[in-house]
Formats: structure tokens, sequence, C-alpha cells
């Protein structure tokens, strides 16, 4: 991700991300020719809106997730006062900019351009500060969700009830259920019932930001069905209690296995991987160039006290499995190791196609804008198009588990049961 400094950047040019290492940053994504100019750049990629009234957290939000700043230095985040592009070009997969509005934003404004705002937008995620009295919140709300729905249905709302961390257990659910319940009477007296928000309790201070920010960003790529079925695959034949596909950057996980999310867990996965990226800092920097090691060699294992196992692997240069599992099922290790390597392939052909998809849909849509004249996405038409999610500008692919196995198969790919494993070794 290249934090844009376009113009008059409020923010100090190269504000701290604690310790994290400029490698390990989003810099320009040179994997897989995807970056900046690669097939989905600037304004092509799909949007994530950030709205919510002054002093709700968004700014926080924004740089806690995805530049790491730790919470404490958010106490000095100055208000926004226009709007901040942020262009978020880690993966393959999570590619798209996240726009930071000012808390003030008038909607009836004639320079605010709603169609081309709300057009290429994939996900609206209003931020409501439950820490604070959140009557005006629930209007603005509501103004805000109808408005981006007359321009762009297909957006997907996100309401993140935030700054939980001072809210006692019970106050948290009793303010979940007042939001939600309001938040939707007033949508149904507006005759907009069909309108689908998402609740989703947060704070900077623990991991909730980072998996209510994956759930949002999960709904926007396309291949997820894909991918959760590749790790449920993996799991079963595996004996792997659960498993996410994690953005090591952001520690978002895109994918994980049909078994419910615990926090727990997910906690745990993201320990592990900050355990990973410190120790390759410390002891992994190549001689030569100096970059800090997460590459294809990268792996980690860490056994608990309790008999649990914590497994790690890298997939691509962006994206790591992060699996749990009981000690017991870790006796035939080489099994599981296969079958991570079958799964690895198969991710990378989910890879390829797409990238052939995105420079196929390029080719077409700059011949089709050379035939038809310059269409931009500022364009309310051009923009819906791209309205969907990540990657609404590729063809789809075809999901179904057949295709999964069927790409599996292709690859010459068999994932081995762990109690058959004399058969795979
Ligand atoms: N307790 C708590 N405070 C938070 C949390 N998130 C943000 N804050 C604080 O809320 C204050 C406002 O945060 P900002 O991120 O500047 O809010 P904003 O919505 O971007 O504000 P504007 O730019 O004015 O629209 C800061 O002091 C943050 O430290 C949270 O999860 N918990």
């Amino acid at each position: 991700m290249s934090y844009e400094q376009d113009e008059e950047d409020q923010y100090a040019p190269n504000f701290s991300v604690g310790s994290f290492p400029k490698e390990f940053g989003y810099g320009a994504f040179d994997g897989d020719g995807e970056g900046p100019s690669g097939p989905l750049s600037g304004e092509q990629k799909p949007r994530i809106l950030l709205m919510g009234l002054r002093r709700s957290g968004k700014s926080s939000i924004q740089k806690v997730v995805f530049h790491k700043m730790s919470p404490n230095e958010t106490l000095f985040l100055e208000s926004t006062n226009k709007i901040i592009k942020d262009d978020i070009s880690n993966s393959s997969f999570v590619q798209f900019q996240i726009w930071d509005f000012p808390g003030q934003i008038d909607f009836f404004d004639p320079t605010f351009d709603s169609d081309m705002i709300f057009g290429g937008c994939g996900a609206l995620v209003f931020v409501i500060d439950a820490q604070d009295e959140y009557n005006d919140a629930l209007n603005r709300l509501h103004q805000t969700v109808t408005k981006a729905y007359k321009v762009n249905p297909s957006i997907r709302f996100e309401v993140f009830i935030h700054k939980v961390d001072g809210l006692s257990d019970d106050y948290k659910m009793e303010t979940q259920r007042d939001i939600h319940q309001r938040a939707n009477d007033d949508l149904a007296d507006s005759g907009l019932d069909q309108i689908h928000l998402s609740f989703h309790l947060t704070s900077i201070y623990d991991h909730s930001i980072f998996e209510a920010f994956s759930k949002v960003v999960q709904k926007l790529i396309p291949q997820l069905p894909t991918l959760e079925n590749l790790l449920n695959i993996l799991i079963s034949n595996s004996a792997i209690e659960k498993a996410f596909l994690f953005d090591v950057v952001s520690k978002i996980y895109i994918a994980t296995d049909f078994s419910p999310v615990d926090m727990q867990s997910y906690e745990l996965c993201c320990d592990m991987i900050d355990v990973v990226i410190d120790v390759s800092c410390i002891y992994g920097l190549h001689e030569d160039t100096g970059a800090a090691a997460f590459d294809s060699q990268s792996s980690s294992l860490i056994k608990l006290t309790n008999g649990t196992i914590l497994y790690l692997r890298e997939v691509t240069k962006f994206l790591a499995l992060v699996c749990i599992l009981r000690e017991a099922s870790f006796d035939r290790q080489g099994v599981i190791d296969y079958n991570f390597l079958c799964f690895r392939e198969a991710i990378q052909q989910v890879f390829e196609l797409r990238s052939k998809n995105q420079v196929a849909y390029n080719s077409s849509s700059q011949a089709n804008s050379s035939a038809v004249g310059e269409s931009g996405p500022n364009t309310s038409s051009g923009a819906s198009g791209a309205s969907n999610g990540l990657l609404s500008n590729t063809a789809p692919l075809d999901n179904s588990p057949n295709n999964t196995s069927e790409s599996l198969k292709q690859s010459n790919t068999v994932l081995y049961p762990v109690q058959d494993s004399a058969v795979a070794m």
C-alpha cells in the first residue's frame, strides 16, 4: 500500500509505524505485475468508504489496520478536513482504495459528487462512537445509507459500533441491539427495508477492528468461495482444527474454513504472525540486499503447553496460511506439509486465472474506450461496473466446489488424509 501523500496531506509525512519494518509495509507491488501501474490501477480500484460523525474514530481505524499505527498514537491524530484516499495494493487479492471522509461532510453541498463517490464503491463503513450519545450518528447513518443506496444499490453497508473498549459486556450487547433496532426501523419507515446493514462491535485497542475489517474485505473478494473451499479440503484432510489465510501486512484474514471463528483463535494467529515477522526481521535479513525475509521458505511451528500447535506457512509474497491443530494430529507432519503444497499450488492457480482475466478485461476495455470514447471511472456508469467488489471488473470465476476440485485435479495434486498417511508417505 502506498499511503497517498497527495496534495497537502495533513499527517506527518513519515509518521511512525512503530517497529514495523519498511519492507513489510505496503510498498509498490512488484510481485506479479499488479502494482499501481498494473491491471487495477488508481481510480479503477473498488473503494471502501469510511464515514461517520467527527471524532468517531475513522482515521484511527485506517491508521491502525493499514499503517501499523499503535492505538495510543491515534490520540494525536488531527481532524480530517478533506477526503483522504489510501491505496491498498499489497496483495493480488486485497486491492482497493480506502477513502476517509471528514466528519462534517455535507451531502447537500453542490461540490459533493455523490455519483462519483458512491458509484465505484464496494462497501461503505459507517463508524458510530458507542461511548458517545448516538442519536445524531443514527440520523447521519440513515441519511448516508439512503443517499448511497439511491446511487448504487449494490454497496455493502457495514456499521462499526466503535470504541466498545470502554463498555461492559452487557452494555455492549444492549448498545448493539438498540442501534440495530433503531437503524433498521428508520430504514423500514422510509420504505427501504430491503437495505441490509451488517453490524460489528469494534475497538482499535484489541483485535476486533481487524476481525471486522476482515469481514468487510472478504465480502469484496469474488473468489472467496473458492478460497474457503480449498481451506475446507485442506483442514478436513489434515486434521487441522482451524485455518486462516492471512494478509500478512494488515493481519486481515481474507478467508477461513467453514467452522466458526472464535476471537481467541484469531488473536493467537495474529500474534504468531507478529512473532514470525519480528524474528524474520532480526535474524532473516539477506546479507547482500538487506531485505527482510518473508519468502517461500518462511514457515513457523509453535507448540503451546496446552497441546495446541500453531503452524504457519508462506503461500504467496503477501499471504500466509496459519493453522491451529492438536499436537496428536501433528505426528504425521509430512502429510500435512505435503497437503499444504497442494493447497498452495491450487491458490496459485486461482491467482493466475485472476491475472489472466484482468489482463483480458483490460485489453478489451481499452479497445472499447478507444472505440466509444473515454468513459472514465468518474462517470456513474463506469463506476458502478466496479461496484460489486474488488474484482467486479473481471470475468467471474466459477466458484463451485466442482471447479475447485477440478483445479486441484488439473494441477495433479491430491490431498492425502492424515489418517491414511501410510499411503501418502
Ligand atoms: N477508546 C477508544 N478511542 C478511540 C478508538 N478509536 C479512536 N479513538 C479515539 O477517538 C479520537 C478521534 O479519532 P479520529 O480517528 O481522529 O476520528 P475521526 O472520525 O477520523 O475524526 P474526524 O477526522 O474529525 O472526522 C482519537 O482520540 C482516538 O484516539 C477506540 O477504539 N477506542
